[in-house]
């Protein structure tokens, strides 16, 4: 689905074309196995930011003023930027004064700033944020943009709006509010006392998923390390805010941001916050080893490694399931992968290579995350190759290679081989592919779905990844028919192969490490 700009166009057929993004983002991310979902999560261009930067923004001493005015109020763009998605009657007049554990399913409205780039970048934010929270379990029910050069350093949105956005809550019924940001603790309680239900941040959201969807031991400590480590400066602020909610869902421990080491643990202190963040480094160091002996394993056998690497949702499982034929799981949920899969693949030509599967990367992926899963990062930066693949149907590919690129650069990975893989052509705009590939090079166009482009995507691993240069000419006598077979296996590549009376001749590129075992052969 291209994504056109809005200059010129009737406001009706905006209205239309932004209720058909809603509509089918939502259905997109509902139906998770729905074939044929065209949108994708969005993202911002102008506003990448690296988390680090963000965090320094908003977690400010506990201020709590307001900035003389109320940002740029342009309102006809704030009127736009409030898209009703799903309209829902209000049951619940004040909800401070509810019992709203028994509320199953979390109904949130969304609230960002619009504060550089175009008009367009704020609302695939805002779409981005939206697909994270239906990944989340939530419901979203609107979704409310302010135009301002910075955040209010007491309520994040403007005093007026936040006003308004409290109005939008009660009119939506909706028991969360996501702002599309870190807060600092001291904005997360002012707004909270505006709107009166629970304020979460982009943080806490992306958190939760990942909560959600950890499987092995080690994916679910490095989550609860990245949790913790969210939690502790923020420690008083919860605090504050639960006891005034007491009795809230929130307190019960449920809902987005609190699954895990959540706000059930809050009377834990520091101290045994940390302590706990120390056990948890110490298991995961504990864990690291079976990781590493297999990755030395991998290396003693000089089995080129190609990373599988991109932002979530744009197929790297598809891809890995195409390539492989494994059975990974694949859905239309933003990372659904978070445990590294490691599958054997065979270039072409027969030489034999290692593919795995990654976490999926977002803009400003918190900073915790990235350190908690750095051991599952490190597995790309220890790559031979990396396929960088990019959801080319997305209206604006080019700000989700740059985050890619700019976890890559954490990791120190920007040093390895890169090829980048244009996924969803089936999908995607021909203008699209055609400016992504002005601006890079070493692409290829495929699509997980159809096949298309896989066989040159084939072709580009097997140029790319080590290959064996040692070029042998050997003669092996019938008797040893194994160490034929062994030739014809996958990390050698023959050259020539001729029946003569004493034996087969071959002539044979193999790695250096495997020179010892053919030495008796060679002529
Ligand atoms: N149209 C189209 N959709 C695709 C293609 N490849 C993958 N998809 C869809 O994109 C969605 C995400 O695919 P996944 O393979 O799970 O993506 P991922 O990058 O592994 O995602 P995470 O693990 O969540 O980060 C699924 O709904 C796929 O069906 C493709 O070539 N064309
Ligand atoms: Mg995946």
């Amino acid at each position: 689905m291209t994504h056109s700009s809005a200059s010129g166009e009737q406001p009706d057929n905006n209205d239309q074309r932004r209720d058909d993004e809603a509509k089918s983002l939502i259905d997109r991310i509902l139906a998770s196995d729905a074939a044929h979902a065209t949108a994708s999560p969005s993202v911002s261009g102008d506003s990448l930011i690296s988390a680090q930067k963000s965090r320094a923004l908003a977690l400010d001493a506990g201020e709590s003023r307001h900035t003389e005015d109320d940002g740029d109020q342009l309102d006809l763009a704030a009127r736009h930027a409030l898209r009703r998605v799903e309209g829902l009657s209000t049951e619940l007049e004040d909800m401070s004064e509810v019992e709203y554990r028994k509320v199953r399913l979390e109904r949130v409205v969304l609230a960002g700033l619009w504060t550089e780039g175009t008009a367009d970048d704020a609302e695939n934010s805002l779409h981005e944020l939206a697909a994270l929270a239906e990944t989340a379990g939530s419901t979203v029910l609107d979704g409310v943009i302010q135009r301002r050069h910075s955040p209010d350093p007491a309520t994040y949105l403007g005093k007026g709006k936040a006003q308004e956005l409290a109005d939008v809550v009660s009119d939506t019924g909706a028991d969360t509010v996501v702002v599309d940001a870190e807060l600092a603790p001291s904005q997360r309680r002012a707004l909270e006392d505006v709107v009166r239900v629970k304020v979460i941040d982009r943080t806490a959201l992306i958190l939760d998923i990942f909560a959600q969807h950890a499987q092995s031991r080690e994916g679910k400590a490095q989550v609860e390390l990245a949790q913790l480590e969210y939690l502790l400066p923020r420690l008083r602020g919860w605090g504050d805010s639960m006891s005034r909610q007491a009795g809230g869902r929130a307190a019960a421990g449920e809902g987005i941001g609190s699954r895990g080491p959540g706000e059930t643990k809050i009377e834990l202190d520091r101290r045994r916050i940390r302590n706990r963040m120390a056990k948890l480094r110490r298991e995961i160091a504990a864990m690291a080893p079976a990781r590493e002996t297999k990755r030395a394993n991998r290396r003693r056998n000089k089995v080129p490694s190609v990373a599988i690497a991109g932002y979530t949702n744009a197929g790297k499982s598809s891809l890995l399931n195409r390539l492989t034929r494994a059975g990974v799981l694949v859905e239309n949920a933003l990372f659904a992968t978070l445990d590294p899969t490691v599958r054997k693949a065979v270039t072409p030509d027969g030489l034999g290579y290692t593919l795995s599967d990654t976490v999926g990367f977002v803009r400003n992926l918190p900073t915790q995350l990235v350190e908690a899963f750095r051991s599952t990062l490190e597995e790309v930066g220890e790559a031979d190759v990396i396929l960088h693949v990019v959801d080319v149907s997305h209206p604006d590919p080019e700000s989700q290679i740059a985050a890619v690129h700019e976890v890559l650069n954490e990791i120190d990975a920007r040093r390895i081989p890169e090829i980048i893989v244009l996924n969803k052509a089936d999908a995607a705009d021909p203008m699209t592919i055609a400016r992504v590939r002005r601006a890079h090079r070493d692409t290829v166009l495929v699509s997980a779905h159809t096949g298309e482009g896989i066989e040159d995507l084939e072709a580009m691993i097997a140029d790319t990844i080590p290959r064996p240069t040692l070029e042998l000419d050997l003669l092996i006598p019938f008797t040893d028919g194994d160490v034929v077979s062994r030739l014809h296996g996958s990390d050698v590549e023959i050259l020539s192969e001729q029946y003569q009376p004493e034996g087969t001749r071959l002539t044979v590129l193999v790695r250096e490490e495997d020179k010892e075992e053919f030495a008796q052969y060679v002529v």
